[in-house]
This record gives structure tokens, sequence and C-alpha cells, in this order.
């Protein structure tokens, strides 16, 4: 398995991909013509063609046997410099009354914009078959999660000091929103797929600048909706999970639509952006079983044509890489190119 920046070849199988992610995903609707226009966005990217402050860098995990899409995976260098970019923020008014002797703290949500300029990272899809459950000893998820923060590190002068993600919020078993039904719906009548299809089709801030303005008390709020705040999908969980791993964390700020967190951090802060580092590659001529857990993580030092896969080895002290020729093949190098290396099981 290996990531590689998507292409323009790629339109059919991330049609399938955006069909198969389901509720709530906002990124990937299945609309052609705008998947063809991000792939193109995301070429232009790697190119450097277009300005570093709009760029989404879009990869895929490609199955190197049968040259099917495992997944898909992105990072947007900065969020809301063309459209605004809003989330709700829960914060606390303190209600006090000295003659009564009564003192009440509400949580309220605010509107704000304050992620305005931070990197995101985002779109993170492994299909079914290729999930944690049906091929552990890959490690797919964490592949396609991770290695964003190889090539952040490598490429740090690119992106803002923040980055952050969205996750998807809570549906119940009919798909429904239970935060959208109290809240959304009032102010913008249509259902949340709608909602998430317009958002993900760029139309966020259109639908945000309808959305109440006013802080909200959530004690207004039906439990069901109160319940949503700061929760994921279950789907989202091993996401959360490595994202949480690596340092990021939540703030308050949740989706205006489902209720569901976004976590930040600053990017010199993440874990494995701090611990990755360089080393120069070596070529040996035996190839050995792969091991059961991969725990090392190599990413192109380069942006075009860039890759990333799993090692079986770490570097030696000396900081020599040495790769097996399949393993050299799958990330494009010869000896003596460098690579950017993660020990993924490296704590603090
Ligand atoms: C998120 C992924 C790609 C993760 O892939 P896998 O399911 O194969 O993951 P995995 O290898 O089984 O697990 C990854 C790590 O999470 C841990 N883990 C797994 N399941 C867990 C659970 N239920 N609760 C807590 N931790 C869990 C494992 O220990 C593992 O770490 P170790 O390997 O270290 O043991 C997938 O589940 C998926 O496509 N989900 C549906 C789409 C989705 O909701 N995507 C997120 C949208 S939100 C978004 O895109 C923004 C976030 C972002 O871009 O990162
Ligand atoms: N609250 C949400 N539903 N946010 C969108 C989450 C999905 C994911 N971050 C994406 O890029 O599509």
């Amino acid at each position: 398995m290996r990531i590689r920046p998507i292409a323009e070849g790629d339109l059919d199988e991330l049609q399938k991909i955006a069909r198969e992610t389901g509720v709530g995903f906002t990124s990937l609707p299945d609309n052609r013509e705008f998947l063809s226009d991000k792939i193109a966005a995301a070429v232009a990217a790697f190119e450097q063609r277009t300005p570093v402050e709009r760029r989404n860098y879009f990869f895929v995990l490609e199955d190197e046997a049968s040259g099917e899409l495992a997944g898909c995976c992105a990072i947007e260098s900065q969020v809301g410099r063309e459209v605004p970019f809003y989330h709700y923020r829960l914060g606390t008014l303190a209600h006090s009354s000295v003659q009564l002797d009564l003192h009440r703290t509400i949580d309220t949500l605010f509107l704000s914009s304050d992620h305005t300029g931070d990197a995101e990272v985002a779109s993170l899809f492994l299909r079914p078959q290729y999930r944690g459950k049906e091929r552990s000893h890959q490690r797919n998820g964490a592949l396609l999660s991770m290695m964003r923060w190889l090539f952040m590190a490598e490429f740090r002068d690119q992106f803002p000091d923040k980055v952050l993600a969205e996750m998807r919020g809570v549906f119940d078993e009919r798909g429904k929103s239970p935060f959208w039904e109290c809240l959304g719906s009032h102010f913008f009548p249509m259902d949340f797929d709608e909602a998430d299809r317009l958002t993900g089709l760029g139309q966020k801030s259109f639908i945000g600048e309808l959305m109440p303005k006013f802080p909200i008390y959530t004690p207004f709020l039906s439990d069901e909706a109160r319940a949503c705040i700061g929760q994921v999908h279950r789907d989202t969980r091993p996401a959360l999970v490595m994202l949480k791993q690596e340092g990021l964390r939540w703030e308050g700020y949740i989706d205006i639509f489902d209720g569901g967190p976004t976590v930040e951090a600053y990017i010199d802060d993440v874990r494995a952006v701090r611990k990755s580092r360089c080393c120069r590659v070596e070529i040996r001529a035996s190839d050995e079983p792969p091991p059961a857990r991969p725990r090392w993580l190599a990413a192109s030092t380069v942006m075009a044509d860039f890759r990333a896969a799993w090692v079986s080895h770490g570097p030696d002290e000396e900081g020599t890489l040495t790769l097996s020729e399949a393993e050299a093949q799958r990330l494009g190098v010869v000896a003596g190119d460098s690579l950017r290396v993660l020990d993924t099981e490296e704590t603090s």
C-alpha cells in the first residue's frame, strides 16, 4: 500500500469513494464536476502552481496489487481565506445577583470565525474492506492519518502556526442529526443532507450567514441536540483517537450544523511533526517478510511525486535507512536520496 497525490485518472475511483462516505462527510459530495475540479486543484497544488495559502493537497492510498484506491485524505493549507469559515464556540456566561445571592453559569454557543487562516486535515476515508478489523496488520488508517504530519513537517514553511480537524458529528439510526433538527433546520428549511451537500460544494458561508448570530443558550436546545455537542459519529472514533494521540485537543469549537467537535493544535507541537526526522537511503538486496505490525512510516522529501508508506525498519544510529528494493520502489527513491521517517510507537 502506498500514498501518492491524486491524479487526473482517479476521477472514477474517487467518485466511487464519494458514494461510500455517507452522511456528514462534507468534503466529498457525489458530484462529478466538483470532484474533477478538486483533482485539478490538487494537481496544481502539488505542482506548486497555486499560492501557498490556497493549496488543497489531496492524497490517495493505492493498493499496488490491484491498482484500486483504498482510501484518501487531504490537507488544506489555510481555511477561510476565500469564504468565511464558521464554528460555534462553546463558552460560559455567568449570571449572578448579589441581592439574591445567586450565581449561575450557562453554556452558550457563540458564532465564530476564529480559525480563519489555520491549516486543516480532512477527508480521511478508508474503504471498509481495508479497515483495521479486516486487515489489522496493515494499519492503513494510521498510514493515511499520520502521513500528513510528515508532509507538513517537511514543507513546514508553507503552513501556518495552527492546524485543525473537523470531525463528523452524531446521527441517529435514521441518519438524522438531532443537533441540526433542533437548530439549523429552523433557519434553513432543508434537511441536513442537503445543507451538508451545499457545504461540501463550497457554499457553507452562505448557509452560515443564515444561521443564528446571537449567542444560543444551550438549555434552550433539546436534550438530544445538547447530547451531540462535541460528540463524533461512530465510524469517526478511530480518526479522532489518532489525532488526539498526536496532541490535537477539543477547545470547545463545534460544527454549526451537526455539533461535531473541531480539534486543534499548534503544528510545531504535533508529536509526529516534532519526532519525524530526515535520513539517507541505502538499498539492500534481500527482501524480508513485512513485520506483523509496522511502526516506521517513511515519506518523500520532494513534493512532486510525493510518496509515503510503511517500511520494515527504522534508520540506524548514523541516520541511514536501509530499504528493500520493493520499499525503495514504492517510495520512488534510490540509494543516496533522503526520506523523512517517523517511529509511530515513540510516545510523548
Ligand atoms: C477513520 C478511518 C480511516 C480509520 O481507519 P481504520 O478503521 O482502519 O482504523 P484502525 O486502524 O482500526 O484504527 C486506527 C487507530 O484507532 C484506534 N481505534 C480503532 N477503533 C477505535 C474505537 N472504536 N475506539 C477507540 N479507538 C479506536 C486503533 O487502536 C488504531 O490505532 P493503532 O493503529 O495505533 O493501533 C476509517 O475508520 C474510516 O474510513 N472511517 C469512516 C470515515 C470517517 O468517519 N472519517 C473521519 C471523518 S472526520 C475527518 O475526515 C477529519 C479528520 C482527519 O482528517 O483526520
Ligand atoms: N461536522 C462535520 N460533519 N464536519 C465534516 C467532517 C468530515 C471531514 N472533516 C471532511 O473533511 O469532510
